[in-house]
């Protein structure tokens, strides 16, 4: 677990959340009767040769760990890959990365937070709702953006769609040159978000925004982003970025549920956020890990059902304390009982794919007059598309721009 500081500052808030769930728990008599769990961690800064050393010490000092939990998908990468040799379950609550769905390298990972290629089948659905039959993917280098680029163009593929796709390392202008030698109309952009102003900035400069395009964004930025920072340097202006960013889309896994009836903690996910808040010392806004952090709290939630779950299965005369690193029986009969975890959480339902990722609903927005409006919801698992009809585009009817002209070769 990282409590701040370097990569993803996810620890900030993530630890506080996990702290309140152990405390919910063991104040619990209905979950782990006669058990009191204890938090041993480590702020590993998302950096993964820190990880190791900390995950080392963790091992080999008592007591003896039941089960690992991991914030950023650098550290959850170097975690998973060697807890399987301790016969340890891994449950992350920070990892977006859609590397981490493998089998074979990540045996016993499973993770709260859903992976980035979960927003590319919601992406694709309002592809198909626009009938835009030619879309251009721009990305950051970064091992994340790839993956999902490459999930997106391969599922794009499948449903007819044709595919661009461009990437860049720190400067995006000959990217963007290239978006406008390809014609490109309707842009997916990966990438971090100071990258994401620099996309933006070369496209005011290139004319790439109003009436013939749409850009979709990733929906986890602050609602400000667009604003240039003075420190960025960003040759735009305020007033630039604004009009460049006017009704783009946005998506994003939703980490809060929206439901206001409480979960299995006995909170709704609204409760549970107002609750954190008096926790924290800084603005929830400016606090690395605030959105996720009912993704943490669910994980230790779902760590503990799965113990309860275990408590149930073991052998007679075999419980939980036998548990050591060579002990795969009570290994298996964990792995199991987190596979089939499904509970109410505050983040929303938590289930696991067979890959142990989080399945997990996408939400639009689009930004409309310098606000966010949210447009609809999209469910992989139900097959689910909601749509409230809110969007706008700049055309004259407000009708969506084509996704191409397809110029007719002349044979
Ligand atoms: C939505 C975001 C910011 C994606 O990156 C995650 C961190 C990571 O995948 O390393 C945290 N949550």
């Amino acid at each position: 677990m990282e409590a701040g500081a370097g990569g993803w500052p996810g620890g900030v808030a993530c630890r506080p959340a996990i702290e309140m769930a152990f405390d919910d728990i063991n104040n619990n008599p209905n979950v782990l009767h006669g058990y009191v769990l204890n938090l041993h961690s480590y702020n590993s800064k998302c950096q993964p040769g820190l990880a190791s050393k900390q995950m080392f010490e963790l091992l080999y000092k008592p007591p003896v760990k039941l089960i690992l939990l991991s914030g950023c998908s650098p550290v959850t990468t170097v975690v998973a890959e060697s807890a399987p040799v301790w016969n340890l379950m891994v449950l992350s609550y920070g990892a977006s990365s859609p590397a981490l769905s493998n089998r074979q390298r990540f045996p016993t990972l499973f993770r709260t937070h859903p992976s980035a290629n979960m927003q590319n089948p919601a992406r694709i659905r309002i592809f198909e709702q626009f009938k835009w039959k030619k879309i251009t993917i721009i990305q950051s280098v970064e091992e994340v953006f790839t993956s999902t680029a490459k999930d997106l163009e391969e599922q794009c593929r499948e449903k007819g769609i044709r595919v661009e796709r461009q990437s860049f390392y720190g400067d995006p202008t000959d990217a963007v040159k290239t978006l406008v030698r390809q014609d490109a109309r309707i842009i997916v952009g990966l990438f971090y978000v100071t990258e994401a102003r620099r996309v933006l900035c070369q496209a005011f400069k290139h004319g790439l925004y109003g009436s013939k395009y749409v850009w979709f964004f990733i929906g986890w930025y602050a609602d400000t982003w667009y604003i240039p920072p003075p420190e960025e340097g960003l040759n735009c202006t305020a007033q630039q970025m604004a009009t460049a960013a006017e009704y783009h889309f946005t998506t994003e896994s939703i980490m809060l549920s929206p439901d206001k009836r409480p979960g299995v903690s006995g909170m709704s996910g609204e409760q549970f956020q107002t609750r954190l808040k008096t926790l924290l010392d800084t603005d929830p806004a400016n606090t690395g890990g605030f959105p996720e952090a009912p993704l943490a709290y669910d994980a230790a939630w779902a760590m503990a059902l799965a113990f309860n779950c275990t408590l149930g299965s073991l052998p007679k005369g075999v419980d939980l304390e036998d548990f050591n690193y060579n002990n795969a029986i009570i290994f298996e009969h964990l792995f199991e009982c987190i596979r089939k975890t499904q509970f109410k959480g505050v983040s929303g339902n938590v289930k696991f794919s067979d890959l142990g990722d989080r399945i997990a609903k996408t939400q639009y927005e689009q930004l409309q007059n310098g606000k966010y409006v949210l447009l609809g919801y999209y469910d992989i698992f139900q097959q689910e598309f909601d749509w409230f009809g809110k969007e706008k585009f700049f055309t004259s009817r407000g009708a969506p721009p084509d996704s191409t002209i397809v110029k007719e070769s002349l044979i």
